[in-house]
């Protein structure tokens, strides 16, 4: 039975007056996105919203109170995009057995479904999602300097953003802007944390997104509300589709989602916009931002060579293509070939630039920062420096804290901040919660093993470094005894009554067997023969070993933009795993110290039939490479089926303690954190 309720449309209807029908459209739009809260006075001039339940037959009847000029411009477009939110909002607000048809009534003329029904006006998330995908190009990045258009991104940026009419608000925005190879995402998440503890009304636009693409959007903290997105995303979506001409042609993904975010930080009217670059800093949408308060550059390394150039120099300056005349600038410790780079071009802006070392465990006073590794403290250092400038620029910093003590320690609401900022696949640890609930339905709990994940979106040799310092350092924490051989497993289990596989010796948990697997991707641009060794290097030196490598195709893939509630099992599996075999081959030579020459039938025969369970017991120590097969690693076709597979591992086997590390890329960690939820 679906209850929906008679609204007047009073004030709504004033503003219509003489206006064009896609804000008649609009205005439907933002009512019914707010339909679900209950209209109330003030939401965009609505005047109210009575309860009054319609149902006839199984025909249900949305009756629309209006006078007669809100009526002459209600015209048929207002009603395709009425009928689309019916059929929306019959999920959203779990109305359930909704009539195949709609009857909208409009004081005496009634429109029936069929009359409306062949113009699917594109308002959902999902159409939102696929408006989206149609901005991802192939093309060459054009920003940089494609003599073929006739505009160069940044002077499109400019013209877009007046055509949001957006210009001016711009300006008033208090920007924190943020470029580097890698630190970016976690940096603005602390400055943003701190704050909004500090009382400020906070933006904050970063990049990628792991699952969904609204993570990229926080207001005071918390990802966009989904009527949120959608009010901004069609709004800016029409308004640009309105005035594209070949020249300016719908900008591609990241313009749009950058204009979309400054559009929602203007809307919301924040305090302060965080701003993450997305690629370089010099030609990045980003940097329409004119007027930042004060820029960051996190740590430079290697990363996306192939459009900033191959040596730290070139890099460097893109990054301090952020810098503005003027306009006060930090960044953390870096090579002298970057550092200089950064000095000079600071110096003919006469930006000053200073220098952050990392936070001390002092400063912190004992508090231990959110997100973990010690490369954030490089990021922690670095953000409360951008904060403490901008709140000082703001003159915000003597009226909230002349009283605090002059020692060392940060304030409390920094503290706060910096103890509280949350950003997921970074350094994140999931206990997977399907052996737990299984245990809670009433397995033997005794009969199921330890499944946890250890994520980390690392994808270029820097971070692919801290990374591993992380995994090994926390793996060790969590050691409670060391490492069994595999005879030594072999002695200690029996097959129980139920089919698991348990300790024949001994109840306690000193027994359990951890085993460190390596679930990995990454993309075909990056290097696996850099990456894959030092992580094994690293992980090493710090006395931590894998057992075993999975590698795995991504789900997410970079021609389409998907939503977190898209469905990840319709997923089929990937035929073509050349790049995987790779990686498995750069693995085996990596572990073994050779090339072992493997014909191709053997590899794909590998990865069709699944490993059994005792694949996990022989340690790389052991491992052999014998009647040409791959001993310390598989290829699985797919995810799920890489996931499905550790947790029937897991969940047969008590004696095992299997601690994945998930890293190479953030498509799959977003995939992997997916699955996991489900
Ligand atoms: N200061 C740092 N030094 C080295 N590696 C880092 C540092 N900060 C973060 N990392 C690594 O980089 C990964 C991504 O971190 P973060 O999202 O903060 O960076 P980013 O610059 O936004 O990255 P992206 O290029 O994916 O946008 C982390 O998971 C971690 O492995
Ligand atoms: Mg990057
Ligand atoms: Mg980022």
């Amino acid at each position: 039975m679906l209850y929906f309720s008679n609204f007047r449309l009073g004030a709504v209807e004033r503003n219509l007056r003489g206006r064009n029908f896609r804000a008649v459209v609009e205005i439907v739009h933002i009512m019914l996105l707010h339909s679900n809260t209950y209209m109330r006075r003030g939401i965009l001039g609505v005047a109210c919203f009575d309860r009054k339940e319609l149902l006839r037959d199984d025909k249900v009847t949305w009756e629309i109170g209006c006078s007669s000029h809100f009526l002459n411009a209600f015209n048929l477009a207002a009603l395709k995009a009425f009928h689309s939110f019916v059929k929306i909002r019959q999920k959203g607000l779990q109305y359930a057995n909704m009539s195949s048809e709609t009857v909208v009534t409009l004081n005496n003329r009634s429109v029936t479904s069929e009359s409306i029904q062949e113009c699917p006006l594109p308002f959902t998330y999902e159409a939102a999602m696929e408006a989206l995908s149609s901005l991802i190009t192939r093309k060459k990045r054009d920003g940089y300097s494609n003599p073929n258009v006739k505009y160069k991104k940044l002077e499109r940026m400019s013209m877009y953003i007046q055509i949001l009419g957006l210009e001016e608000h711009i300006a008033d925005l208090n920007v924190i802007h943020v470029a580097g190879t890698k630190g970016k995402g976690s940096t603005c998440t602390f400055c943003e944390a701190i704050l909004r503890e500090c009382g400020f009304r906070t933006g904050l636009f970063t990049s990628p997104h792991l699952i969904d693409v609204k993570e990229r959007f926080r207001l005071n903290g918390l990802e966009i509300s989904e009527e949120q997105f959608l009010l901004y995303f069609w709004g800016c979506w029409n308004q640009l589709k309105d005035k594209v001409t070949e020249d300016l042609p719908m900008p591609p993904l990241f313009q749009f989602l950058t204009l979309l975010g400054l559009k929602i930080f203007v809307s919301e009217k924040v305090d302060v916009a965080i701003i993450e670059v997305g690629l370089g800093g010099k030609y990045d949408s980003t940097n329409v931002i004119q007027d930042p308060v004060v820029c960051g550059i996190t740590s430079l390394g290697f990363d996306h060579t192939e459009i900033l150039g191959d040596t730290l120099e070139k890099i460097a300056l893109h990054k301090a293509g952020i810098f503005k005349p003027q306009v006060p600038a930090f960044t953390v410790p870096q090579l002298p070939e970057a550092m200089d780079v950064l000095k000079q071009r600071a110096h003919e802006l006469e930006v000053p630039l200073q220098v952050i070392a990392p936070l001390t465990y002092k400063r912190l006073n004992g508090v231990k920062l959110s997100l973990s590794g010690n490369h954030q403290l490089v990021n922690a250092g670095l953000a409360v420096s951008l904060c403490i400038s901008w709140l000082n620029t703001k003159g915000n910093w003597e009226k909230l804290f002349q009283n605090d003590s002059s020692d060392d320690s940060l304030p409390e609401a920094f503290l706060r901040g910096l103890s509280t900022a949350h950003l997921s696949g970074r350094a994140q640890i999931v206990h997977d919660s399907c052996l737990g609930s299984r245990n809670q339905i009433g397995d033997d709990e005794s009969c199921s093993g330890e499944l946890i994940f250890y994520l980390d979106g690392a994808h270029s040799p820097e971070s692919i470094d801290a990374c591993a310092k992380w995994f090994s350092n926390v793996v060790k924490e969590k050691i409670h005894s060391p490492l069994l051989s595999s005879s030594e497993v072999g002695n200690m289990e029996e097959v129980c009554s139920n089919g698991c596989i348990q300790h024949s010796n001994g109840e306690d948990e000193s027994k359990t067997i951890p085993k460190r697997i390596l679930l990995f991707n990454c993309m075909e641009m990056r290097d696996p023969e850099i990456i894959l060794p030092r992580l094994v290097d690293i992980c090493a030196s710090s006395g931590s070993h894998f057992s075993k490598a999975i590698f795995v195709p991504s789900i997410s893939t970079y021609s389409k933009v998907t939503s977190g509630t898209s469905d990840i099992l319709l997923n089929i599996p990937s035929k073509d795993l050349a790049w995987q075999f790779n990686l498995q081959r750069v693995w085996e030579r990596t572990i073994h110290g050779r090339d072992i020459g493997m014909n191709k039938n053997v590899k794909m025969e590998a990865a069709e039939s699944l490993p059994p369970p005792e694949f996990l017991y022989d340690d790389i120590s052991r491992c052999n490479p014998a009647n040409g097969k791959f001993s310390c690693s598989a290829v699985f076709p797919s995810l799920p089926l890489a996931v499905s597979w550790l947790r029937n591992s897991a969940r047969d086997n008590p004696s095992l303690k299997l601690q994945v590390l998930v890293t190479g890329s953030l498509h799959l960690v977003g995939d992997v954190l997916k699955l996991l939820r489900r």
